[in-house]
This record gives structure tokens, C-alpha cells and sequence, in this order.
């Protein structure tokens, strides 16, 4: 835990990678990492969101090995049951335990077209099935030139928890769109301050205590070694991670910040 209260989350999305299979070997490999390396998970949360087939799998792992781990799924449909061919619900999710639901990625709002309404829905859906919602919003390389760094990821938080109770529990994730993937991470000094301008838009739609409680994130080309810039950012309290997340000793390195940072 740093001063400000908040345990910082470090996330690893899978996206689509390993089957239920390399699942398995993968979060026993990460936990005895995590072990050797004598990470204390009341300092930092770890999480991995792997696809939907891995979920039973890692369940069954993390509980039979008593594993401080905690895991979630991707996505989830906006309903909760129904003629939805291919969808999966906060209620399945809930019930193979799972904590936390990445909501509204950029890689669903380009590929699947989900509108900042879908992810507002979807947000209500996980909060209403007791699943924490990692919201993600940033901008392209195009909003980011048109209308600097805030504006865009400010206006999707603001329709993602227009209908959010006050001091519902969430966690928000900035992720610029031309860093994900790209290898040009954001400076520090830029995630800090749109995670800032998304820290104040928590406060004002669901309350100074959500906002004082919200662990914001910062995701896109996060590696071991500048995962330490981020997290001496007041504003910046943990990562998610996309690529280094399938690198076991990357992966447990930047959950082990706290040793670059020095805190
Ligand atoms: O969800 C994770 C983000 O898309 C970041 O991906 P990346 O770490 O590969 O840039």
C-alpha cells in the first residue's frame, strides 16, 4: 500500500494467448516467481486476464494452491442471459470467481465497434454482478494531436459512469492508443496527467471517495524497465500490461516495482 491508501494493481491482459492448457503452467511458473522474488501481495495486487476457456482452469489453480493471485476475464456481454449467441455474463464470470472485468479495451471499441454506451452498459453489467470493472479509455495518435492529451479518455470515463453508483468500486485504465503495442510508451509526466484529469472525473460523477479509492492505471508498452517512472506518479497506481504480460520474468519484474521505486 503507498501513502495515498491505494494497493497499486499490476494486470496482465492475455488478449488472445495460451490455451487452458499453457494456462496452467504459466500462472504456476508466475507464482513461483512471484514467491522466489518474496513479492508481498498486501503491497501490490497481481492479476491476470486470460481468455474465457483458461478461466476454470486458473480458478482451480489459484484456489487449490491457495495462490495470492487474482484473476478476471476481458470482457463480458451487457446482458444477462438470453438469445446472445456467443456471449458470456457477468453472472458466469462471478461464478468461476473472478474479481475483476477489463471493459471497452481499444482493441473492442476499433475491432468491435463498442461505442462509449456499450461500455457504460457493460460497466453497469459487471457492478451489477459484484465484478469489479477495469474501464479502459485513451486516445489515438489523431485525438491526441486534435484535441491534446485529456480530452478524449475524459469524455469516455465521463459516459462510462454516467450511471454508476456513488462509491461503486472500479479501477480505470488510461491507455493511449499509439502506445499499445507500439513500443513508445507515454512519458510519465503525460500518464500522470490524464490519469490526474481521470481521477477528478471519478470524483465528480461517483463521489471524493471513490475517486480517493480508484485505482487508476496507466497501460501501453509497459516493460520492467520503465514501470518505475509510472509508478512515482501520484496519480498512477499500477499497470496494465499486454505483451511483457506473457513473459514470466518481465511480467514478475514490473510487479516488483516497488524495488526500482524505491518506496
Ligand atoms: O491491455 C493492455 C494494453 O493493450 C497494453 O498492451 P501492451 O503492453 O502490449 O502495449
Amino acid at each position: 500500500m503507498t501513502t495515498n491508501g491505494r494497493v497499486p494493481l499490476i494486470a496482465g491482459n492475455w488478449k488472445l494467448n495460451l490455451d487452458h492448457l499453457q494456462s496452467i503452467a504459466f500462472v504456476q511458473k508466475l507464482a513461483w516467481s512471484l514467491k522466489d522474488a518474496r513479492l508481498d501481495f498486501n503491497d501490490v495486487e497481481v492479476a491476470v486476464f486470460p481468455p474465457y476457456t483458461d478461466l476454470r482452469s486458473v480458478q482451480t489453480l489459484i484456489s487449490a494452491d491457495k495462490l495470492s493471485l487474482k484473476f478476471g476475464a476481458q470482457d463480458l456481454s451487457e446482458h444477462d442471459s438470453g438469445a446472445y449467441t456467443g456471449e458470456i455474463s457477468g453472472q458466469f464470470l462471478r461464478a468461476l470467481d473472478c474479481s475483476y472485468v477489463i471493459i471497452g479495451h481499444s482493441e473492442r471499441r476499433t475491432l468491435h465497434n463498442e461505442t462509449d454506451a456499450v461500455v457504460a452498459a457493460k460497466t453497469a453489467a459487471a457492478l451489477r454482478h459484484g465484478l469489479v470493472p477495469v474501464i479502459c479509455v485513451g486516445e489515438t495518435a489523431e485525438d491526441l494531436e486534435t484535441h491534446g492529451p485529456s480530452a478524449v479518455p475524459v469524455s469516455q470515463l465521463k459516459v462510462a459512469l454516467a450511471t454508476v453508483p456513488q462509491g461503486a468500486d472500479i479501477v480505470v485504465a488510461y491507455e493511449p492508443v499509439w502506445a499499445i503495442g507500439s513500443g513508445q510508451a507515454a512519458t510519465p509526466e503525460q500518464a500522470e496527467q490524464v490519469c490526474a484529469a481521470l481521477r477528478a472525473v471519478v470524483a465528480e460523477k461517483i463521489g471524493q471517495d471513490a475517486a480517493d479509492k480508484t485505482r487508476v492505471l496507466y497501460g501501453g508498452s509497459v516493460k520492467s524497465g520503465n514501470i518505475a517512472g509510472f509508478m512515482r506518479q501520484p496519480n498512477v497506481d499500477g499497470a496494465l500490461v499486454g505483451g511483457a504480460s506473457l513473459d514470466i520474468t518481465e511480467f514478475s519484474n514490473i510487479a516488483r516495482f516497488q524495488k526500482h521505486v524505491g518506496v
